[in-house]
């Protein structure tokens, strides 16, 4: 069992400094590498749990420790990527990538020195993602899942420890979703990074991560934890078993549960 890398012991945080909670009491814990998804309606305080899982934002009460320490202002070993894909649209694909390692010490410093090397990582990122034919491309030539895999090597350029999710599939097509999941499973079992995905999407949940959390509407708070019965890293011919259809069936009465309480 490997050690704990991310630790939450009864977090709470209010936005305005009043009694009104965003997410109550939430006490989480995640081995080092492990995959952690939080579902949840709504609301229920899904990208607030990641503000203070990267110390965007500090808890009212309680205590968040990765590594052993506290979190107390934003951390540097986290790679982020989001709904939408934010890239620069006058950069090309590969200067996206680089993008972190111009603006994050200790690569800022060394960035015209070491930049061969560096723009030799982003193209193995690009070439794990089936992109490294399209690495001078610039954003608006690229699709929607196209640059979705950009903004996913941007988020590990600098080798992040953590890797942050914010519904990063949401708006994109069924089939590149699958696609994507697969090339984030695989980047996940190479690397072993933890991850942190927040989604919408029980199947996604189910497909990728070890742990699933279901969080309860505002005040959010974690309702259930269940961890993924299905060993890993899985074929997406799971997704068409009954297991995994009951996993899925599982989460959703328990958000069904939480929606009508
Ligand atoms: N900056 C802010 N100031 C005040 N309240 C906020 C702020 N950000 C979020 N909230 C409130 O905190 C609660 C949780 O919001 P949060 O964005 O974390 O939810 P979420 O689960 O990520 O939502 P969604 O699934 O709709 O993206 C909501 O009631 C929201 O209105």
């Amino acid at each position: 069992m490997s050690a704990t890398f991310v630790d939450f012991q009864q977090v709470y945080l209010s936005y305005d400094d009043s009694s009104a909670f965003a997410v109550e009491d939430i006490t989480l814990s995640a081995r080092a590498g492990e995959f952690i998804a939080i579902v949840g309606p709504s609301g229920c305080g899904k990208s607030t749990f990641m503000k203070l899982a990267t110390g965007l934002k500090r808890a009212t009460r309680g205590s968040v420790t990765i590594q052993g320490q506290q979190v107390s202002g934003p951390l540097k070993f986290v790679g982020m990527a989001f709904q939408a894909p934010t890239l620069l649209p006058w950069r090309s694909t590969l200067d996206n990538v680089l993008l972190p390692l111009e603006i994050v010490e200790p690569y800022r410093s060394e960035f015209k020195r070491r930049r061969g090397e560096y723009v030799e990582h982003a193209m193995r990122l690009l070439k794990a993602v089936g992109l490294d034919a399209h690495a001078k491309h610039y954003p608006w030539q690229l699709s929607g899942g196209m640059q979705q895999r950009a903004s996913i090597c941007r988020a590990l350029i600098h080798q992040p420890r953590m890797l942050l999710l914010d519904e990063p599939f949401g708006a994109l097509d069924a089939f590149t979703r699958e696609e994507l999941w697969c090339v984030l499973r695989d980047l996940h079992a190479e690397q072993r990074f933890n991850v942190i995905l927040v989604t919408h999407d029980l199947r996604e949940a189910a497909y990728l991560a070890d742990t699933i959390y279901v969080m309860s509407k505002r005040p959010g708070r974690i309702v259930a934890r269940r961890e993924n019965p299905l060993p890993g890293p899985r074929e997406l011919d799971v997704t068409y078993t009954e297991a995994f259809s009951a996993l899925v069936h599982e989460l959703r009465e328990r958000i069904g549960s939480v929606r009508s309480a």
